[in-house]
């Protein structure tokens, strides 16, 4: 079969090589995956296994690798997955070989820092208002890779554009559903790690499952309100990149944010982790976003508070356990 789409997945780290290579395995799609690295991306190509990202998972031989820019000039979906705060750089950098109407997803879980601003809108900003799109939602790149079972959520303002995507970009193991919503998807993707690294705390300084579960549910009262205030629908906290994705990243030890929350509980954190940690960046960030917008975000604040080290986590605890009594 011809491939009838032209998919590019920019950013070759464990989850752009992940969603590259479930999607290269569709004779529908032409998918490439583009890096920065050449040594890397010719390396991919020769052994068709990134072992620095997803160690044992072989990838696909249809899909195809470059360090080139241009190698997105025919793409009709452009997927950026880096980091959240390189998310303006990488934009600026490729927007020249940008086909018109190509359409363009930020899969990254995060709020830029210098603005607080959502990704899309970042994306928008860079990209000269062209509608971006957002992918988030519970799901592990070595998980996707390995080709289990995963949904996530592609949400963009246009319902139209949202549809198309999820059925551009679903495949038998790894499902999309549309959203309109890209307020609620897109801080429910960011806030999640920030409670993730909560949920760390709690599993490393030993305070209890009880205590877990009590930060997943009220945690997700925090993303509603916040949802609620910056024109988003509170219900998409109770979806997949809300509520699902919290429970995910809040239990797995598969998570990165999690692993630093307990590092941080166990008082082991020693500042210096070479591994993306999207929340240790979207605390204050969104503790910020929370005072501007006049929300009460008491767990996010307690999670800045600990990592910028203004709060240890005796008085966290007192902090959020004394707080006036109030209904549910
Ligand atoms: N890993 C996962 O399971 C999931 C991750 N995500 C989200 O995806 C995003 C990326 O995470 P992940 O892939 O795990 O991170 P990794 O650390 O594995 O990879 C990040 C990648 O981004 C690349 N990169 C960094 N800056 C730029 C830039 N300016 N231009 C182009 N590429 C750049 C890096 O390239 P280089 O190596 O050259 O520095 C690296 O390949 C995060 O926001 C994360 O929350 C979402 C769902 C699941
Ligand atoms: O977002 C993720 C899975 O949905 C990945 O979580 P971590 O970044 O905490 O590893």
């Amino acid at each position: 079969m011809t491939p009838s789409e032209n998919v590019v997945v920019i950013g070759a780290g464990a989850f752009g090589t992940a969603l590259a290579a479930v999607m290269a395995l569709q004779d529908r799609l032409k998918v490439t995956l583009v890096g920065r690295n050449p040594a890397l991306m010719s390396d991919l190509r020769d052994l068709r296994m990134h072992d620095g990202a997803l160690p044992g998972v072989p990838l696909p031989d249809a899909l195809e690798f470059s360090a080139e820019p241009d190698a997105i000039s025919e793409a009709d979906i452009v997927l950026f997955v880096m980091p959240s705060q390189a998310q303006a750089d990488a934009a600026r950098h490729y927007a020249p070989y940008l086909k018109h109407d190509a359409a363009v997803v930020t899969c990254a879980k995060g709020l830029e820092r210098a603005s607080g601003a959502l990704l899309t809108d970042v994306l928008e900003r860079e990209l000269s208002g062209r509608p971006a799109a957002a992918l988030s939602g519970p799901g592990f790149a070595a998980d996707i890779a390995r080709g289990l079972p995963t949904a996530m959520t592609i949400a963009a303002r246009d319902a139209d554009l949202a549809e198309r995507l999820a059925q551009s970009l679903s495949t038998p193991t790894f499902r999309l559903y549309a959203s309109a919503d890209r307020v609620g998807v897109q801080l429910g993707g960011a806030l999640k790690n920030v409670l993730a690294i909560a949920c760390g705390i709690v599993e490393g300084a030993g305070l209890g499952e009880s205590a877990r579960a009590a930060l997943i549910s009220r945690g997700l009262a925090e993303m509603s309100r916040l949802v609620d205030r910056m024109g988003g629908k509170a219900e998409t906290v109770r979806g997949l990149s809300g509520l699902g994705d919290l429970v995910l990243t809040g239990t797995s030890h598969q998570s990165r944010n999690l692993r630093y929350g307990i590092a941080l509980g166990q008082q082991t954190h020693n500042g210096g982790s070479s591994e993306l940690v999207e929340g240790a960046f979207a605390a204050a960030v969104a503790a910020d976003l929370g005072r501007r917008q006049g929300v009460d975000l008491p767990i996010t604040n307690a999670v800045a508070d600990i990592i910028a080290e203004k709060l240890a986590i005796p008085e966290a605890v007192e902090r959020l356990m004394t707080r006036p009594i109030t209904t549910e």
